[in-house]
């Protein structure tokens, strides 16, 4: 299993260009730190790994990955349903019956110290219980990578840090973590930490100028290997949506399913 970026870069129709010349690998067993200034392209980046966004250029590709979990960085739920409800809805999704979810949710959201939130609403959960809520959600289904976006933001230090550890041990299982992060905290517990910022395009200011015609070069010449590598996954982007869905589609959603 291998999640890999190759030669990678993206700018939305209209803006500047956020990134490019972006190569990494990931194994299972990695958790890895997006950093970098705010709007550097941390988010985005998260949604080309998950392939709902197909990138300006280069590819992704996810050798041997079925199954895909993305935490938001903004928690979204069904505000009068349960805690529990949100983490046992996607595992009957996927055809366990309530009886077999119900215990496989409540361990995941004892990972995160969550137990005891089990039957209040999803709109009486602290800023934090929800996004620990999200992250129980994401992992209660075994995914082979995680996408996290800003998951400590809402966290005091120490559940900061216990949710690190979490995410740690969860990559010590085979899982692949990746975490977007502002949060030094965060980022000083993963092994690997990739700045974005290192890949902003040498006169950032200027990116419709020269340094966008230098990527649009690289698009031409590689246009039918990024589409097709990049929306291999994209029937993960269409289960999960995206960060504007409605809050009954993301009672399901915070988990993109590939298979
Ligand atoms: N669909 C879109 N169309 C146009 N611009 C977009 C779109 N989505 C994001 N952007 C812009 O792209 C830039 C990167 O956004 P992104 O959310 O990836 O940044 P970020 O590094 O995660 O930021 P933060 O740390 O503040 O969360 C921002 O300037 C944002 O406004």
């Amino acid at each position: 299993m291998l999640l890999k970026a190759i030669d990678l870069a993206h700018r939305f129709p209209g803006t500047d260009i956020l990134f490019e010349h972006l190569d990494f690998e990931i194994s299972p067993g990695q958790t890895v730190a997006l950093c970098g200034p705010s709007g550097c392209g941390k988010s985005t980046l998260l949604s080309i790994l998950a392939g709902w966004v197909k990138p300006w250029a280069g590819q992704v590709e996810r050798d041997d990955i079925h199954r895909i979990g993305w935490v938001f960085q903004n928690p979204y739920g069904v505000p009068e349903r349960t805690a529990l409800d949100h983490v046992v809805f996607p595992l009957l999704c996927h055809g366990m019956s309530r009886r077999e979810a119900i215990p496989e949710a409540l361990q995941a959201m004892g990972l995160f110290d969550l137990e005891y939130a089990a039957d209040r609403r999803f709109s009486e959960l602290s800023g934090g219980e929800a996004q620990r809520l999200m992250l129980a959600r994401a992992v209660c289904s075994h995914p082979d990578v995680l996408l996290v976006d800003e998951p400590t933001a809402q966290l005091d230090t120490r559940t900061a840090a216990s949710v690190s550890e979490v995410l740690g041990n969860l990559a010590g299982q085979g899982m692949i973590v990746v975490v977007a992060t502002h949060d030094p905290r965060a980022r000083d517990a993963c092994d690997r930490i990739i700045d974005l910022a290192d890949y902003a395009p040498v006169g950032a200011e200027n990116a419709d100028g020269d340094a966008g015609e230098s990527a649009a070069a690289r698009v031409d010449g590689d246009a039918a290997g990024s589409a097709d590598g990049s929306v291999a996954g994209s029937d993960a982007g269409s289960a999960a949506g995206s960060e504007g869905e409605s809050a009954a589609g993301s009672l399901a959603g915070s988990e993109g399913v590939r298979s």
